[in-house]
């Protein structure tokens, strides 16, 4: 049966055998997984080794609670604004987070608590029920350490996620409005700093990756906070490879966490790695459609 055919309308006096419905496609000649993806794949393999559990992070539309309340990120911090952070507009609102540890947030941002002075700010209800696209997978984070928390006895919990979250970015040639986020996260009792190098450290190492420094640094969740960078041999060059953390109690013990249980964290990109890797230099050529402007 050809164009030519229907075209004619020949078809109609030609007997065309049984279709046959069993037939198998024609094998493509060819087709790979796309570079994101392997490197995903070879990730995900590293913190399965690593004893890690991947957490459910099949929700791009978070809360403004859990990507920023529950991490005492406050709600004047310029993260928040529409020119960093993709808000949704319908539904505008959602409620998805318990009242009682609720009011235990507010007022570690308002009155402080725990030890900590808070912000003294007035912690507005409405700020915390705008949905967004998530700005990191740390929101799932969040959400997995209070499911963990609300457990009549605590078990200790090592956890990862390699997800899209979304950024309103100015767009250049290693940076879109929208990547992947790698984040790992352990919670047990005493750990420390020492801890925490060692266990991404070992996440690196296993990557290729074995000089590692690090230098201070700030995120409104963590504290300390180092950036982790490494000599690259191949760019012969030190690049910033990760940041990392030990989660604040600001943020954990408002979620019922028992004292004298410490989470440290660490995150990545895919993208940046990835690009590396295969020698991108322009992540449009990673992600894009390939189109010839
Ligand atoms: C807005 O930018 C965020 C993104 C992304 C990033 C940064 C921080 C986190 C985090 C975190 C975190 C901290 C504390 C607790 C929980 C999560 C996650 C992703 C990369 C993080 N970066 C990054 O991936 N760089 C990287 C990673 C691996 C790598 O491997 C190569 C084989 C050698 C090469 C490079 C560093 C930079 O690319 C940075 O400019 C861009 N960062």
């Amino acid at each position: 049966l050809t164009t030519d055919m229907l075209l004619s309308g020949s078809w109609k006096n030609l007997k065309f055998k049984d279709y046959n419905f069993e037939a198998l496609g024609a094998p493509p000649s060819s087709g790979f997984l796309h570079p994101l993806l392997k490197v995903r794949s070879e990730f995900r393999q590293i913190f399965l080794e690593m004893g890690f559990n991947e957490m459910p992070t099949n929700n791009y539309v978070e809360n403004s609670f859990w990507n920023f309340d529950a991490l005492f990120q406050p709600q004047q911090h310029p993260a928040r604004d529409a020119h960093d952070t993709f808000f949704v507009s319908f539904p505008q609102y959602s409620h998805t987070f318990p009242e009682e540890y609720l009011e235990r947030v507010k007022n570690v941002h308002s009155k402080g608590g725990y030890g900590s002075q808070g912000y003294g700010y007035n912690w507005q209800y409405n700020e915390a029920q705008k949905n967004l696209l998530r700005t990191h997978t740390t929101a799932v984070s969040a959400r997995m350490l209070y499911k963990a928390a609300q457990e009549k006895e605590f078990a200790p919990i090592k956890l990862f996620s390699i997800d899209k979250v979304f950024r309103n970015e100015t767009l250049d040639a290693t940076h879109l409005a929208e990547f992947h986020q790698v984040e790992g996260v352990i919670a047990d009792y005493h750990l420390s700093l020492g801890d925490l190098i060692g266990v991404f450290t070992e996440f690196f190492r296993k990557l290729g990756i074995t000089e590692l420094e690090f230098k201070p640094a700030y995120n409104p969740y963590t504290e300390p906070s180092m950036e982790i960078f490494c000599f690259h041999p191949g760019l012969k060059k030190w690049i910033e490879i990760g940041n990392s953390g030990i989660f604040r109690p600001e943020m954990l013990l408002p979620m019922g966490l028992p004292q004298g249980i410490t989470v440290i964290a660490w995150g990545l990109s895919l993208e940046r790695p990835t690009m590396i890797k295969y020698g991108f230099n322009n992540i449009r050529d990673l992600v894009g459609p390939k189109v010839d402007l």
